[in-house]
């Protein structure tokens, strides 16, 4: 049945509509935000300080706000309100506690609605397709389910330390393949020998492409949303992403769809694609859910892994002291006739204090990946809006003198004499709440092991320039923008004794012949 409107129907209609607006940028004047930066009219509310330097890293931006405003700021983007938080305990009492309504994401035209349709869980909408989402990464990554890869990381990382050997000045893309590697395996069941092949050539692309797309407030349409009302044919922002959607949809199915092929030949290794194709495990998702789902671990678990391995090596260049603490613990519980291995954590208690204090010292993500509210909440007197995005950032966090005392200095020992839950399991550098990083243990494994071994072999030590006088890399350079890795640097690995050599490559064979399943 056709249904017509009067002039009098269409204008009780535009009067609720402007009535409706009206109260919510009444209640938005009235309520009490928390302070901040507020953008002039001219700069059309966009923040002058973010869009000065667009390629700027944002938390140094929010360091400097939260020094002159306190703990809680907010500042608008666009028309959208974002709250930022510099210190930890605000930080769960809202992401963690109130988790039921602080646990989306931003809305990101770009990135996630564009380029993604909704599909990537780092940038996934809370709700019902998150949650399940969200429980195949779970199943996959928990404590538990994480043991289970412990045995392929040893193996990886013993082909890592025999290619440091072989090739030193390579380091970063010998650590690149050992991560990557890793979350291929636990995605597909298959490792990767060789950065070259075009499966991870075109991985990196579509994750180089995702980091682009979400950078805060570089995008148009991400601060003006009602673009989107514009005739399609106008607009010109969504062309690419679109293009770029429909090939990284394309790539995702296809490596979901050789694990199917495997199954059905009795071949495949278990993994995350695996037991999505297994019958009841699905959890109602589509094909083209679940193939997302399980290529979330190449998405956040790559340059994470490459960048956290990487600036614990910046950092024992800068702190060879500690190095050699750490080597002696090493040396007195494993001797030199083995590498470390996993059941000998528990006698490193201070190689485990090290690796926090290297996650803290330097963290990856230092302003965190941000959340969204989906209710208006009230915390300390301020009002925080639904809608709101939520940055956490993590960088002031680490350095909050209350939590780390003499914060500039590194030292692990901070993480042997506490008492405090918070940093006996220090789970800080990977988030909060119903988002915290659902690789976190497989992540630790990797990074322990390979800090392990690698002091366990090596003597780190500066490059030498023409003079023979020892070059350390600066701590300033960074590149990167959710996640920050150092700039190139170079430096020395030096066998510390003769026959580590040997270990390395008696412990390299056999790595290869136990890959072979995994090939
Ligand atoms: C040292 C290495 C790593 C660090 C520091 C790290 C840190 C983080 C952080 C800060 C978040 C956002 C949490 C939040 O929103 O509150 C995150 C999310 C995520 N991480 Fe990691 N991560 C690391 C390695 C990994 C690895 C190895 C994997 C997979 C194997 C992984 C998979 C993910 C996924 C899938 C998400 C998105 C979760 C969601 O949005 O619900 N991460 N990570």
């Amino acid at each position: 049945m056709a249904v017509s409107y009067n002039t009098a129907d269409l204008l009780v209609l535009a009067g609720v509509v402007v009535s409706l607006v009206a109260v919510r940028l009444y209640q938005l004047r009235s309520r009490k935000l928390p302070p901040g930066p507020r953008a002039s009219f001219w700069a059309f509310g966009v923040n002058k300080a973010l869009r000065k330097k667009p390629t700027e890293h944002v938390w140094k931006t929010f360091s400097a706000w939260g020094k002159q405003y306190g703990p809680l700021i907010s500042y608008y983007l666009g028309n959208k309100p974002v709250i930022v938080i510099t210190k930890a305990d605000l930080a769960w009492e809202l992401l963690e506690k109130r988790g039921d309504i602080y646990s989306d994401r931003p809305r990101q035209v770009m990135a996630q609605e564009l380029l993604s349709r909704n599909l990537r869980l780092l940038g996934q909408r809370y709700g019902e397709r998150f949650k399940k989402l969200r429980t195949i990464q779970t199943q996959g990554m928990s404590g538990h389910q994480a043991l289970t890869y412990r045995q392929m990381q040893t193996y990886e990382s013993a082909v890592l330390m025999r290619d440091i050997l072989q090739d030193p000045a390579a380091i970063s893309t010998h650590i690149q393949r050992f991560a990557t590697s890793i979350v291929f395996s636990i995605s597909y069941g298959t490792r990767i020998q060789n950065l070259d092949a075009e499966i991870v050539e075109n991985n990196n692309l579509a994750v180089n492409h995702a980091s682009r797309y979400m950078k805060p407030g570089a995008y148009i349409a991400d601060t003006y949303p009602s673009l989107l009302w514009l005739p399609k044919p106008l607009q010109w922002f969504r062309y690419e992403p679109e293009r770029l959607h429909k090939w990284m949809n394309e790539l995702y199915i296809k490596l979901f769809r050789e694990v199917a092929v495997k199954m059905e030949n009795g071949t495949v290794r278990e993994c995350a694609s695996s037991r999505a194709l297994t019958p009841g495990k699905s959890l109602g998702l589509t094909e083209t859910e679940l193939a997302w789902a399980v290529s979330a671990p190449f998405t956040a678990g790559v340059d994470t892994t490459k960048a956290s391995s990487l600036v614990f090596i910046l950092e024992m260049l800068h702190h060879p002291h500690i190095m050699k603490k750490a080597q002696e613990e090493i040396d007195r519980v494993i001797g030199d006739k083995r590498m470390p291995a996993f059941a000998d954590e528990d006698q490193l208690p201070y190689l485990a204090a090290l690796m926090k204090e290297s996650l803290r010292w330097i963290p990856i993500a230092p302003s965190g990946v941000p959340h969204a509210v989906t209710k208006d909440d009230y915390f300390n007197g301020y009002f925080i809006p639904k809608g709101a995005t939520v940055f956490a950032n993590l960088r002031d966090m680490m350095y909050d003198p209350e939590l780390f005392p003499d914060p500039e200095v590194f030292r692990p020992e901070r993480f042997l004499d506490t008492k405090n839950p918070r940093l006996i399991d220090f789970n800080l550098p990977f988030g909060f709440g119903r988002r915290i990083c659902p690789g976190l243990h497989v992540a630790s494994q990797s990074l322990w092991i390979f800090m392990a071994r690698l002091l366990w072999a090596y003597d780190i030590l500066p490059a030498l320039d023409a003079d023979k006088k020892p070059v350390l890399p600066d701590l300033e350079a960074f590149v990167g923008m959710l996640v920050v890795q150092p700039a190139r640097f170079e430096c020395r690995f030096v066998p510390r004794r003769p026959d580590v050599v040997t270990v390395i490559e008696a412990e390299g064979l056999e790595a290869d012949i136990e890959l072979k399943a995994w090939d």
